[in-house]
């Protein structure tokens, strides 16, 4: 069993019991009675990079990361800074987070937001939008082409935006050919937690102009960032460096700087 499939497993008990709690009926009206989605794409297309925060206490494979008390003041340093959308982490057991910080968060910012969770059933994407999420994250390794297409619709269907996320060529040609517009590269092999940079630059010309490219994990640094911007990112996803640091408004600047000179040079 690899760590992903573990996961996995944790996610699925624990939406049957919410499931058993409120039944996908009033899901889905709660979802109907939201205020629309927000569209993260033109300015995940526009030609400056754009930064997704992220809002995550602890990791599988970094254990706790940061006492985040009040997830909405971290994200409103996050819209402060220059945020063009903001990942709140909702999986309880290895990341410590619940769809509660996500209505504190959507609560106190504008900005579009990711529900940062495990996707494996409809259920979960009704749920998504009823707690005012504009993104949803769908792991391309832990979904079938079928499950796949079937949730792209739905997100669709629902004003969302997909992130697809891949880790190996294979599952960037799984992404796209069912039509992923915006396909992410996770650095971290969810299998094993291993983290190698340069996955998203070995990724990133198979992706080509089909869709935005999102770097995602284990960027820490300025060199970090300038690294995956020269190499084609349109869009970072960083987490553990923005929890971690002190001032995460000023971190957030620093990283569009950064990109803004390997990308102009
Ligand atoms: O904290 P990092 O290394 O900056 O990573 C953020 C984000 O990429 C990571 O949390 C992530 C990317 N894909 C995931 C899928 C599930 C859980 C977590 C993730």
């Amino acid at each position: 069993m690899t760590v992903l499939d573990d996961i996995i497993a944790g996610a699925r008990r624990d939406l049957e019991e919410r499931k058993a709690r409120t039944p996908i009926d009033d899901v889905i009206r709660a979802a109907q009675a939201a205020a629309p989605a927000l569209d993260p794409m033109p300015r995940f297309r526009a030609p400056e990079l754009a930064v997704i925060s992220e809002v995550k206490r602890k990791s599988p494979s970094k254990g706790e990361l940061a006492n985040i008390t009040d997830p909405a003041s971290l994200a409103a340093s996050y819209a402060e800074g220059g945020a063009a959308a903001i990942s709140v982490l909702t999986e309880k057991h290895r990341f410590n987070g619940t769809l509660a910080d996500l209505d504190a968060v959507r609560a106190r910012v504008d900005v579009p937001l990711l529900r940062k969770d495990f996707m494996v059933e409809e259920y979960q994407f009704h749920e998504a939008r009823a707690h005012g999420a504009d993104l949803v994250l769908l792991i391309v390794a832990a979904l079938t082409d079928d499950e796949l297409t079937r949730f792209l619709a739905l997100t669709a269907d629902l004003g969302m935006t997909a992130l697809v996320e891949t880790h190996t060529a294979e599952e960037v040609d799984r992404a796209l050919a069912v039509g992923a517009e915006l396909v992410g590269v996770n650095n971290r092999n969810l299998k094993t937690l291993d983290v190698d940079l340069a996955t998203f630059g070995g990724l990133a010309e198979r992706i080509g102009d089909s869709a935005v490219k999102v770097a995602e994990s284990g960027i820490l640094t300025t060199d970090d960032v300038a690294r995956v911007a020269a190499e084609g990112a349109d869009v970072i996803l960083v987490g553990e460096a923005l929890v971690k640091h002190g001032d995460p408004t000023r971190a957030i600047g620093s990283f569009m700087a950064a990109a803004e000179r390997a990308t102009h040079s």
